[in-house]
C-alpha cells in the first residue's frame, strides 16, 4: 500500500489523481489532502477518503471542512497549512497539484522530509529548480515530472546520460489561438482564451498555453529536470497533443511517448513509477493517431514562447520573475483589466528588469513578490485599472 498526500486536491490535476486512486484503492491509500478555498469542494472529498490530515489555507473556507473531517483527523489553517501538513503526514508519495509560486515551498518542505514527489507545479522548477534538484539528489528521493511533456521525456529518456542526447523536443498543441492572425489575437476574449482545444485544465495553464508562456516555463522545466543546456531544447507545434514530447539521441534516433491527451496517464505514471501497472487509459487508437503533425513554433504571433530561453539566458532570478509576472499578467486578463496581447508584453518587461543570482529558495520567493510589484506598476502604466488584488493571482 503506498500512502499519498494530495497538495492541490480540489483542482485538475487533483481530481483527476483521485480518480485514479477510487479505482485502486488496494494499492493507494490518501492520508492527506489541501486546498486553497477548502469549503464544500474539499468537504467532499475529506468524507469520500478520510483522510488522517487536511490543509485549507483561507479561514473562511475551513468550517465546511472541518464538518467532513473523520474524528482522528487533524486540521491546519493559514498560510502556512501545507507545510504543516507536510510535517505531520506520514506519507511515501506526495503528488502536487498546487498551482503558481505559490507551491515552491511545499516542493521544497516534501524533500526536505526525504520523501519524493509527483510534480505538476512547473512553478517549482521553473522558480527554484536549480536548487530543488540539488535537494532531491542530497536526500536521495526523486521529482517524478507529472507534466505531460516532462512525464514523456522522463519515460523516453530511462536511464540515458543526457550527454547522449542531441535534442529534446518538447510538443505545443498551439492552444486554442493558434489558427488567429496577429489583428485577431488582439482583441481576443477571455473565453476564446480559454477555450483549449485538448486539454481541460485551471485557468492559469489554460491562459498560458494560449499565449504559449505555459511552453516558455516548460523550457525552463526540462532545462532543470533533466539537465540539459537551453540550446538542446526546441519545441514543436503538435496540434493534436497525442505525442508528448520527443528525445533524439546522438545516433539520430527519436523516441516519443504517445497517447491521447489525458493527465490521467502522466499521474498514473508517477503514482507507480518505478514500475508500471495496469491501467484503463486508452492507447493506441487507429483514429485518434491518423494524422499526426508538427509544425514550426511563431514567436511572431506568440513572442512569450521565446522568454523561455530569454529567461534561461538571463539567468538567476529571470524565471522566477517571468513566472510572477505571468500570473499577475493572467489575473488582470481572467478578471477583464487588460487585452490579451499585453500580458506577453508586461511578462517581457518584468523578465529583462531581472537575472540577479538567488543563492536560496527564500530570496527567490522575494524576488517572487518584487517581480509581482514591478507587473503591477507595468500594468497601470500600460492602462490597467489595478483591480487584481495583491496575492491574489493563480487563486
Ligand atoms: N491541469 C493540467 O492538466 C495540468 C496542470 N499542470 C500544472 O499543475 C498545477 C495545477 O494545475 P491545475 O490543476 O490545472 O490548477 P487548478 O487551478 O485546477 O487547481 C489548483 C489547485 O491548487 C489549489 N491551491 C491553490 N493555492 C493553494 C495553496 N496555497 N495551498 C493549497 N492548495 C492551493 C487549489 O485550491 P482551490 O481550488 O481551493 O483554490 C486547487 O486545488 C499547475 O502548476 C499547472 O501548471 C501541468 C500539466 C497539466
Ligand atoms: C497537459 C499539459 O501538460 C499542459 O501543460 C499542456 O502541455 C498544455 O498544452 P499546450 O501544449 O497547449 O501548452
Ligand atoms: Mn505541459
Amino acid at each position: 500500500m503506498r500512502s499519498l498526500l494530495l497538495l492541490g486536491s480540489t483542482g485538475s490535476i487533483g481530481t483527476q489523481c483521485l480518480d485514479l486512486v477510487r479505482g485502486a484503492r488496494d494499492r493507494f491509500v490518501v492520508v492527506g489532502l489541501s486546498s486553497g478555498r477548502g469549503g464544500d469542494a474539499l468537504a467532499a472529498q475529506v468524507r469520500e477518503f478520510a483522510p488522517r490530515f487536511v490543509a485549507v489555507r483561507d479561514p473562511e473556507g475551513a468550517a465546511a471542512v472541518r464538518a467532513a473531517l473523520p474524528p482522528t483527523a487533524t486540521l491546519f489553517v493559514g498560510e502556512d497549512a501545507n507545510l504543516e501538513l507536510i510535517a505531520a503526514a506520514e506519507f511515501d508519495l506526495a503528488v502536487h497539484g498546487i498551482v503558481g509560486s505559490a507551491g515552491v515551498a511545499s516542493t521544497q518542505a516534501v524533500l526536505e522530509r526525504g520523501r519524493s514527489v509527483a510534480l505538476a507545479n512547473k512553478e517549482s522548477m521553473v522558480v527554484a529548480g536549480e536548487l530543488l534538484m540539488e535537494l532531491a539528489r542530497s536526500k536521495g528521493v526523486t521529482i517524478i515530472p507529472v507534466d505531460s511533456e516532462h512525464s514523456a521525456l522522463f519515460q523516453c529518456l530511462g536511464d540515458v546520460p543526457i550527454d547522449r542526447v542531441r535534442r529534446l523536443i518538447l510538443t505545443a498543441s498551439g492552444g486554442p489561438l493558434w489558427e488567429r492572425s496577429k489583428d485577431e489575437i488582439e482583441r481576443v476574449t477571455v473565453d476564446e482564451a480559454l477555450a483549449h482545444p485538448n486539454w481541460d485544465m485551471g485557468p492559469r495553464i489554460t491562459i498560458g498555453s494560449a499565449t504559449l508562456l505555459n511552453k516558455a516555463l516548460e523550457i525552463v522545466e526540462a532545462h532543470h529536470l533533466f539537465g540539459i543546456d537551453p540550446e538542446r531544447i526546441e519545441v514543436a507545434v503538435h496540434r493534436q497533443s497525442i505525442v508528448h514530447s520527443m528525445v533524439e539521441f546522438v545516433d539520430g534516433s527519436v523516441l516519443a511517448q504517445m497517447g491521447p491527451p489525458d493527465m490521467r496517464g502522466p499521474i498514473h505514471y508517477a503514482l507507480n513509477w518505478p514500475g508500471r501497472s495496469p491501467a484503463d487509459l486508452v492507447g493506441f487508437d487507429l483514429d485518434l493517431f491518423a494524422k499526426l503533425t508538427f509544425e514550426a513554433p511563431d514567436t511572431d504571433r506568440f513572442p512569450a514562447l521565446a522568454l523561455g530561453w530569454r529567461a534561461l539566458e538571463l539567468g538567476g532570478d529571470a524565471p522566477c520573475a517571468l513566472n510572477a509576472a505571468d500570473e499577475v499578467a493572467v489575473a488582470a486578463f481572467l478578471d477583464g483589466s487588460i487585452p490579451f496581447t499585453r500580458i506577453a508584453r508586461v511578462n517581457a518587461e518584468v523578465v529583462n528588469a531581472f537575472g540577479s543570482a538567488a543563492d536560496d529558495v527564500e530570496t527567490l520567493m522575494l524576488r517572487d513578490r518584487e517581480a509581482r510589484a514591478a507587473a503591477r506598476r507595468a500594468l497601470e502604466r500600460l492602462g490597467a485599472p489595478s483591480t487584481a488584488r495583491p496575492g491574489a493571482e493563480s487563486r
